[in-house]
Parts: C-alpha cells; sequence; structure tokens
C-alpha cells in the first residue's frame, strides 16, 4: 500500500494546476490517469479543436474582402493540416507528464475505483491519501437510439486523416457549431440536426440566429425540431439518418454531438461514501463531497457554472488552497464563454436574456462593427449588448464578431472589479484594437 498526502483523479486541468501547486509546496501528491496525460482540453478538445480551426479563420476573415479587394478563396489541404495538429498537440502530454515529474508528482496509469472511503485501487495495486480529488472530466453522451454504436464523437473529429465529402452533426450545441464551420471550410456537405428550436442555447438567442444564418450563407443545412431517432450504414459505407419527425439524411460520417456527461462509472463512489447524481458528483461550497476527505474539481461536478477549462483550473487551485489551510468557501468571478463559431459568440455574466426579466437591468447595444473606426474589418456584423444594473455597472455582455474571445476578455475585469467611465476613461489603450476602442465606448454608458 502507497501512501500519499493528495491523490488526484485525472490529469486535465481541474487536477493538474493544484496537484504542481500542492507538490511545491512539500505535499507528497500523485495522479491518476487512464488515457493521456492532460485531459481533454489538451488532447482531445480546445488546443486540437483551435489549431484545426486557424485556417477556416483565416478564410473566414478573406471572405469579408470579397468584391473589396480580395476574390479567391483558398482550399484547406485537411491531411497537411491534420499532420500539423499531430506534430504541434501530440507532444503535449509527455511534455506536461515531465513537467509534474519535475515537481516530484507521482503519475500513475490506469483506472482508478476507490475501494473503501479512504483508500482506492488501480491495476490491483491500493493507494491510501489523506485527501483525495475526483477529476474525471465528462466523456462524449451516448444516444439511445438503434444504430448509436456507428455514430463518432469529438475525439474521433479531431483525428481525422481525410475530410469526409458529407458530415451529419446531431446537436446543435458548441462542439457541432465549432466543428460544422472547420468542416464546411474544409470543404465538407454540412447537416447540423437540432431537437430544439435553435442552436447554441446558452448564448444570445438574436446573435446565435444570426451565426446560424452566416453558417446556411456559407452552404451549411439546418433542420431544428428534429429528434434523430435510428442510424443505419449500409454496404457502401453510407449512412441513413432518420428522425421521429420523419426526415431522413444520407452522409458519409455522423456525428453524435448531443452533449457530454460525467465520468463516474466504476469508479466506486458507493465505496467511498461520495453522493453524486446524473449531472455529476455532488460537493458543497468548499468542493468538499459527501465525504469530507474527498474532493471534486473540473467537469465532473454537478455544477451550474460553465464546464470550461478557466473554470476546471480555478477549481483545482482553489482546492489547492483549501488544503494548505484556506478557509473560505469558493467564490466564482464572472465566467466568459465562447463559442469558437465563425463569427464568434462570447457571453459573460447575466445574460441578456435575464435582463429582460428584472426591470433593474437596462440593455444597451453597440453595433460597433458598423461604426467608422472598425469598417477597415468590414466585420459589418459585430455587436455587442451591454447589461447595466441601476448603479450604472457593466454586469453582463454578449458580443456576436470575430474578435468577440478577445473583446469579452477586457470585459471581465470591467465586471469583477466594477469599474467606473472614471476608471477606464483614466487609462490609456493601444490603437488601433478593437479592445482599445470599445472599452472608451462602454465607458460612455457607466457610472
Ligand atoms: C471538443 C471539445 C472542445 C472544447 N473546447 C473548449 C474551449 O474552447 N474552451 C474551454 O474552456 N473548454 C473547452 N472544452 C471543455 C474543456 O475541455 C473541459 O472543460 C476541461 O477539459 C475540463 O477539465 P477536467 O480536468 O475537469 O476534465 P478532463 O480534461 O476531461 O480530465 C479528466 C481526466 O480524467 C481521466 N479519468 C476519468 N476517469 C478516470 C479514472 N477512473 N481513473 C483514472 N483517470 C480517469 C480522463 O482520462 C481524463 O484525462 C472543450 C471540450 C471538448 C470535448
Ligand atoms: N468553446 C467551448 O468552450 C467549448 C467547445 C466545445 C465543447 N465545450 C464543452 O463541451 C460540452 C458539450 O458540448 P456539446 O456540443 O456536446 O453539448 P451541448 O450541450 O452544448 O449541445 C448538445 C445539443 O444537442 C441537442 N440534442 C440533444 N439530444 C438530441 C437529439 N436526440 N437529437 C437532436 N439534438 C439533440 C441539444 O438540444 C443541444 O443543443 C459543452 O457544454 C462545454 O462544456 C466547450
Amino acid at each position: 500500500m502507497t501512501n500519499y498526502d493528495v491523490i488526484f483523479i485525472g490529469s486535465g486541468h481541474a487536477a493538474w494546476h493544484g496537484a504542481q501547486t500542492l507538490a511545491r509546496e512539500g505535499k507528497k501528491v500523485a495522479l491518476i490517469e487512464e488515457n493521456k496525460v492532460a485531459g481533454t482540453c489538451t488532447n482531445f478538445g480546445c488546443n486540437a479543436k483551435i489549431l484545426l480551426d486557424g485556417p477556416a479563420e483565416l478564410i473566414h476573415h478573406l471572405h469579408h474582402y470579397h468584391g473589396i479587394g480580395i476574390n479567391d478563396t483558398p482550399n484547406i489541404i485537411w491531411p497537411e493540416l491534420m499532420a500539423y495538429k499531430h506534430q504541434v498537440i501530440d507532444p503535449l502530454s509527455d511534455g506536461l507528464a515531465r513537467m509534474l515529474s519535475v515537481d516530484g508528482i507521482d503519475i500513475i496509469a490506469g483506472h482508478a475505483e476507490f475501494t473503501g472511503q479512504q483508500t482506492l485501487i488501480v491495476n490491483h495495486v491500493v493507494y491510501q491519501a489523506d485527501k483525495f480529488v475526483i477529476a474525471t472530466g465528462q466523456k462524449p453522451a451516448k444516444l439511445a437510439i438503434p444504430g448509436a454504436e456507428l455514430l463518432h464523437d469529438s475525439t474521433e473529429f479531431l483525428e481525422l486523416s481525410e475530410m469526409p465529402n458529407s458530415i451529419v452533426f446531431i446537436g446543435g450545441g458548441y462542439i457541432a457549431m465549432e466543428f460544422a464551420s472547420i468542416a464546411r471550410a474544409a470543404g465538407s456537405q454540412v447537416t447540423v440536426i437540432e431537437y430544439g428550436d435553435h442552436a447554441l442555447s446558452g448564448f444570445d438567442r438574436e446573435y446565435s440566429q444570426e451565426v446560424v444564418e452566416d453558417m446556411i450563407d456559407r452552404g451549411i443545412h439546418f433542420d431544428f425540431g428534429q429528434r434523430v431517432s435510428h442510424v443505419a450504414l449500409d454496404e457502401k459505407q453510407k449512412y441513413l439518418v432518420e428522425t421521429a419527425q420523419g426526415k431522413r439524411y444520407n452522409a458519409d460520417y455522423v456525428m453524435d454531438t448531443t452533449g457530454r456527461v460525467p465520468n463516474i462509472d466504476n469508479l466506486g463512489l458507493k465505496a467511498a461514501g461520495v453522493e453524486y447524481n446524473k449531472g455529476g458528483v455532488v460537493v458543497d461550497d468548499y468542493l468538499r463531497t459527501s465525504n469530507p476527505n474527498i474532493y471534486a474539481s473540473g467537469d465532473v461536478i454537478a455544477k451550474a457554472i460553465p464546464r470550461l477549462t478557466p473554470t476546471a483550473t480555478f477549481e483545482s487551485q482553489y482546492i489547492a488552497k483549501k488544503l494548505s489551510g484556506d478557509s473560505d468557501p469558493i467564490k466564482y468571478p464572472v465566467v466568459p464563454s465562447i463559442a469558437f463559431t465563425l463569427p464568434r459568440l462570447a457571453q459573460v455574466g447575466i445574460s441578456v436574456d435575464d435582463a429582460k426579466n428584472d426591470e433593474r437591468l437596462r440593455i444597451q447595444e453597440i453595433p460597433y462593427g458598423q461604426l467608422m473606426r472598425f469598417q477597415t474589418l468590414n466585420d459589418v456584423k459585430a455587436k455587442i449588448k451591454l447589461v447595466i444594473d441601476q448603479d450604472k455597472k457593466l454586469v453582463g455582455a454578449s458580443l456576436i464578431g470575430d474578435f468577440a474571445p478577445e473583446v469579452v476578455n477586457a470585459l471581465v475585469p470591467v465586471i469583477n472589479n466594477e469599474y467606473t467611465s472614471r476608471d477606464i476613461h483614466g487609462q490609456i489603450f493601444a490603437f488601433p484594437t478593437h479592445s482599445g476602442i470599445i472599452l472608451p465606448l462602454i465607458a460612455n454608458y457607466l457610472a
């Protein structure tokens, strides 16, 4: 039996940041990982996705210049791009493992399963620790329909050696909308089938509709209000997708992008006395589970806060501080969310939809893409909706536009630190930059 101060189950962002902090403070720390070290974001999520999105984003920017200086759109050579993805992404896992071992962290390969309140087993070896952190993340959901075993998931898409001629995405959430944009730019015929009546719920309804319209203009087909009921593959390797509403689609590749579910199977949560539900592991305001020696961090938590890399990192760092003696409950600052569609969508703080139901809040839209100072980029759709409270403080914002991700980051300190107009006007920002122009515009509406 090996003893540790802290064992993290998982090695993604919800684990390794906190593990590193604790190890540097002299604690004996181990990470247990059954797949690739560094977890989803690094190996099968954000990093790989944004790399493959790069040329699609460039092409999208070039489209703004059609008729005003550029006529041709280059083609994406997918196999070359995929080779570059492997060159950049594949070494990251071993690189992180080496970095963590320099800090004295043991990395144990295999599946962890609790066998009791303070013990777990990996490959028949029992490990004991004072504290455990469950940071096992999520995995793709699987539709419960005939033919579900034929469907592909996000990890497989990010490994495609050739871009299929046609792809159907089931679901119109983050993954479908981001990957559909990439696949279309790489030449595939793309269809998105969504159960609800709109895509990208969680983002401003009007702006997400504009993204859908933009994607339709680029040749992507959408069908809303359709529940996929059956998938089959014929002898020519062509898929047939059918919906309960009677629609049929043919495609070379079909993706199940209907969400993600917590990795809590065969984890021995009952043996450890850890409560859970279908949203994940239940925690209190200290990220402690129903077993006081076991914490949970990242995507695996049953939580309302967005399941994103920065929130996983924040939670793991919080747990490290807590295990080093801090006694405060976790307090989240505002969390910006971005859909890396083309154009991009961003959301931070109170949403426009929630603000509409609260008479103390005011919504102010600035169609900044049409302002003279932004005309140089011809990104005419770029807009921001501000949510402002009774004290004339910024409490939320929704954005659409190619530079929305960078602009939303600039708004994070404005909201968290309750900046006034004077705070913003008292600073000098670089010019011409998006945030440098938008921040003073926003300041005009603040106290
Ligand atoms: C395609 C895709 C794109 C994304 N894009 C973005 C983005 O652009 N921006 C963003 O902020 N977020 C993005 N996300 C979400 C982001 O990846 C997650 O929020 C983040 O990875 C969560 O980190 P985590 O450490 O909680 O979980 P993970 O990174 O999933 O790590 C959990 C680890 O635990 C391991 N594990 C599970 N069970 C066991 C067990 N029993 N024993 C041992 N090991 C186990 C798993 O193998 C995994 O490596 C994306 C996700 C996907 C799928
Ligand atoms: N940019 C980012 O930050 C980013 C990118 C990708 C993924 N992620 C993370 O991954 C998570 C999962 O993403 P996702 O896109 O898989 O899920 P999602 O929850 O964003 O979207 C799933 C969609 O599938 C639809 N759906 C469900 N069942 C259906 C059915 N039977 N037929 C048709 N449609 C159906 C839902 O209505 C929903 O719109 C996100 O919530 C987020 O935490 C984040």
